[in-house]
């Protein structure tokens, strides 16, 4: 039996910041090298609503500017009791920025307007003029291996909730730059700020989203194993990158920590 998948991706013309329609590529591609099907259709204003197309395997949605999100929030209202129910049928949804921070209660944006939300999870995101701008380097809260994952973010919004977060920021801002979460695990949803797009860089991400997605529908509990060094060396070259990063900053934390220990040293003794 050939196993298939139907794929949504919600606004690919205008949420697709730092190429995140790349991670409807990245599934597409793992899918076909292991004989999954995948059925793509997209979801953007004026074409026919979300509920009209019925079995949903995988729902992808990217970031866009405040302008961006704006522009689609009214067309997103309108599918909110099918993504609502979708989300808590356990469907598989991947959420990048804008998206992520529009699945909450409020988004007020830099400029102090609020742009209207699904309010589906408890999530407050308000803007700041300050961005939050980075290679981003965090450890996932989904027990995959391997733990890291990498990716780049450029954000105005500060988000806060009490759910699980998708990871722990080890390098970056994440969520707000100061609890140390970054993104979102709700049920089979995953909300994150990382662009990159993620998943080509953190193929393990990638198979989990698949895999859950799989299993909603088949009696399936592990995927056919892909070569991936490619993507392993790109992936790990860019985490050591920014552990020596991390490293370094803490070094040179360190040092000026020393440097104003013996600076206190020398002006107690005048
Ligand atoms: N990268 C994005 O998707 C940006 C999201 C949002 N407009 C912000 O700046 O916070």
């Amino acid at each position: 039996m050939k196993m298939e998948l139907n794929i949504i991706n919600m606004y690919p013309d205008i949420l697709n910041m730092y190429g995140d329609i790349g991670n409807l590529i990245c599934i597409n591609k793992r899918c076909e090298w292991r004989g999954i099907k995948v059925n793509q259709t997209i979801s953007t204003i004026g074409t026919k609503t979300v509920e009209d197309i019925g079995n949903i395997d995988m729902i992808l949605i990217g970031g866009g500017s405040d302008n961006q999100q704006n522009i689609v929030s009214k067309d997103l209202l309108d599918k909110r009791s099918m993504i609502d129910n979708y989300i808590n049928n356990d469907g598989v949804v991947l959420a990048i920025c804008g998206s992520y921070q529009m699945l909450g209660n409020d988004y007020c944006d830099a400029e102090g307007n609020d742009i209207p939300c699904l309010e589906l999870l408890d999530i407050k995101t308000e803007s700041s003029n300050e961005r939050l701008i980075g290679n981003i380097l965090i450890e996932n809260n989904l027990d995959l291996n391997p733990k890291s994952v990498v990716g780049f973010e450029n954000h105005g919004g500060r988000t806060y909730h009490n759910y699980e977060p998708f990871g722990k920021v080890k390098l970056g801002h994440g969520n707000n730059g100061k609890d140390n979460k970054e993104g979102v695990i709700y049920k089979n949803l995953i909300g994150s700020y990382l662009h990159g797009p993620l998943l080509p860089k953190n193929p393990h991400i990638a198979d989990y989203l698949i895999l859950n997605a799989l299993k909603n529908k088949y009696d399936i509990d592990s995927l056919p194993l892909i070569d991936d060094k490619i993507e392993i060396k790109a992936r790990n070259a860019m985490a050591n990158k920014l552990i020596k990063l991390q490293n370094d900053n803490e070094l040179s934390k360190y040092w000026k920590y020393k440097k104003k220990i013996k600076d206190l040293r020398e002006y107690k003794k005048h």
